[in-house]
């Protein structure tokens, strides 16, 4: 779905991502792993077209040239969700939709869908972000993202502003959504009990650089050096 090489991401000085190598295949479920400041965020957002980078990105097998056309078959989902607090939650799910001049049943009949998939009713559709608790505005992002019925998902810390049991609620609905949708998936976490539960490939990062690629289950069994050993330790002692 996305391979990348030599791809490199720099702010103003500041190396953020290191010349790196990746391929993500469709259908895969990729967890970036790492410390904060290790560029997973930048990753991520290199994926979404939102950073300038070097190198070469492709995008199903070509160069992106269109970084619009690709953003369509991209659902992006930030830690907070990132909705526009001046519209309702159906605003913001039907917001592209709507710029697309969607046909209104269309944009209907698949606003009933999603809502049903993230168990959100019609009233909480009716309110303002800043009437709904973090829980329910995730789900909210999660229809927006999804509205476009695009190939990637791209999650940016999605849970960790929840509180445990929502965490747990919504981590279980999005496992069970990754399973049926059969979405390339690539999750941004600090949380390695994250990484397990959404299980499929890890990538753990330090300063900018890929450490170690693969099972999540091989990061403990077959460590790639010693701060793959640090770093599972420091995660499971808190
Ligand atoms: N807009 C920016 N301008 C300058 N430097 C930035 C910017 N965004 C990130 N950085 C720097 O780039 C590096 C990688 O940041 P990034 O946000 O990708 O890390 P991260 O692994 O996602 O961290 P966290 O887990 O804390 O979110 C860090 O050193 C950070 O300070």
């Amino acid at each position: 779905m996305f391979a990348l090489d030599q791809v490199a991401v720099a702010y103003g000085d500041v190396p953020a991502l290191a010349p790196t190598l990746l391929d993500i295949g469709a259908g895969e479920t990729l967890v970036l792993l790492g410390p904060s400041g290790s560029g997973k965020s930048t990753l991520l957002r290199t994926l979404a077209g939102l950073t300038p980078f070097t190198g070469s990105l492709r995008f199903e097998g070509q160069p992106v040239t269109d970084w619009r056309a690709v953003r369509q078959r991209l659902g992006y989902i930030i830690q907070d969700g990132g909705l526009f607090p001046h519209l309702t939650a159906r605003g913001n799910v039907t917001l592209m939709a709507q710029e697309l001049d969607w046909p209104a049943e269309r944009i209907a009949a698949r606003v009933d869908e999603l809502a049903t998939l993230v168990a959100l009713d019609a009233a909480q559709l009716d309110r303002y972000p800043g009437e709904l608790s973090g829980g329910q505005r995730q789900r909210v992002a999660m229809m927006r993202a999804l509205m476009l019925d695009p190939a990637v998902l791209l999650f940016d810390e999605p849970l960790s502003a929840l509180d445990p049991i929502t965490r747990v609620r919504l981590a279980e609905e999005l496992r069970a959504i990754f399973a049926r949708l059969g979405k390339t998936v690539v999750i941004v976490t600090h949380s390695l009990g994250e990484a397990r539960f959404f299980g499929g490939t890890a990538v753990l990062m330090r300063e900018g650089r890929i450490v170690q690629q693969g099972p999540i289950a091989d990061l403990a069994e077959h460590p790639a050096d010693r701060f793959v050993t640090e770093f599972l330790a420091a995660e499971d002692a808190l």
